[in-house]
């Protein structure tokens, strides 16, 4: 499998540049893709999708051009959009049914697919219950049984965990590195933590831009050995956090922690202790740091 994405743009009617310039190759496995909300992660999402049209650019998918040739991608696709929506008189079993009937597929086959897949969501119990009494955690995981329906082969869900409690987090994660494989998966959250477990590479965007694309311990890399914390007075915060690049804050008696990146190589702070990394320090460095902390690093 391999999506190629070359120098997309999307500008909206009234003239939102959402996406701009973007580029990027994957082959098999877990692309995630992690952005602030607004950063694009849904309009690049729909273009791969082929719910709309580039401004600029192209992507290819199989080597085939899927702007000018959708069907081709639309055959082996699998798409949760952000805003999923079900039919609220119907059953998950029933709601499954019916779109397997749209994409052409019947027969025991498919009832025992809708089965196994009714199974892995965990919605066995439920199949009959008509979907209005359903939670939005408990909805959003028929949405992904239906991404799942046809066994495709680029399975794109955007914001795929909202609204799942953490267990439901986890059962979700195992389904889908049970699945990757054969297939390409992109999924975006603004969460790294439901990313990072599973994705065998991250895609960073911001205000419509790729800040990065790389394998997870290499976006981690760039941060490691910069990662510190301290115990600051009341009255020392705000002075710090306007010379220090502050992850975030805790408050503790007397003061505050600091989490921070300090890249200089000289002390912050007098209390200052160095700290193991995490991808959400690098991907908070890349969100909203990168272009003030670049100045001294
Ligand atoms: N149909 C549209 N018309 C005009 N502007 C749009 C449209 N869709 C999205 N935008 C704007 O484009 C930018 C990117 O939006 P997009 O939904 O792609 O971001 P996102 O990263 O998916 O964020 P979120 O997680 O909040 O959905 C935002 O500023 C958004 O307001």
């Amino acid at each position: 499998m391999r999506l190629s994405i070359k120098n997309i743009s999307k500008e909206y009617a009234g003239g939102k540049l959402a996406l701009r310039n973007i580029s990027l190759e994957q082959q098999n496995g877990i692309l995630g893709l992690l952005g602030p909300n607004g950063a694009g992660k849904s309009s690049l999402m729909r273009i791969l999708a082929t719910i709309t049209q580039p401004t600029a650019g192209s992507v290819h998918w199989e080597g085939i051009d899927i702007l000018k040739n959708p069907n081709a991608l639309r055959r082996v696709l699998g798409y949760l959009p952000q805003d999923f929506g079900v039919y609220p008189n119907l059953s998950p079993q029933e709601f499954l049914t019916y779109l397997a009937a749209i994409k052409g597929m019947s027969g025991r086959a498919t009832r025992q697919r809708i089965e196994a897949l009714l199974e892995e969501v965990n919605l066995t119990e439920v199949r009959h219950q008509p979907i209005r009494t359903f939670s939005g955690g408990m909805r959003q995981r028929i949405g992904i049984a239906q991404v799942l329906l046809n066994d495709p082969r680029l399975i794109i869900m955007d914001e795929p965990t909202v609204g799942l409690d953490p267990e439901e987090r986890v059962r979700f994660r195992n389904l889908l590195s049970q699945l990757s494989g054969e297939r390409l998966v992109i999924l975006s959250s603004h969460i790294v933590s439901d990313i990072e477990t599973i994705a065998s590479s991250i895609a960073i965007i911001n205000g419509g831009s790729l800040l990065q694309h790389n394998y997870p311990h290499e976006i981690l890399q760039g941060v490691e050995g910069k990662v510190y914390e301290a115990l600051l007075e009341e009255a020392e915060l705000k002075d710090f956090a306007s010379r220090q690049q502050i992850i975030h804050t805790m408050r503790r008696q007397g003061g505050w922690m600091a989490r921070y990146l300090n890249a200089s190589g000289l002390p912050a702070h007098s209390t200052e202790t160095p700290v193991r990394a995490t991808l959400e320090d690098a991907y908070l460095w890349q969100v909203s740091h990168k272009a003030k902390a670049s100045a001294y690093v």
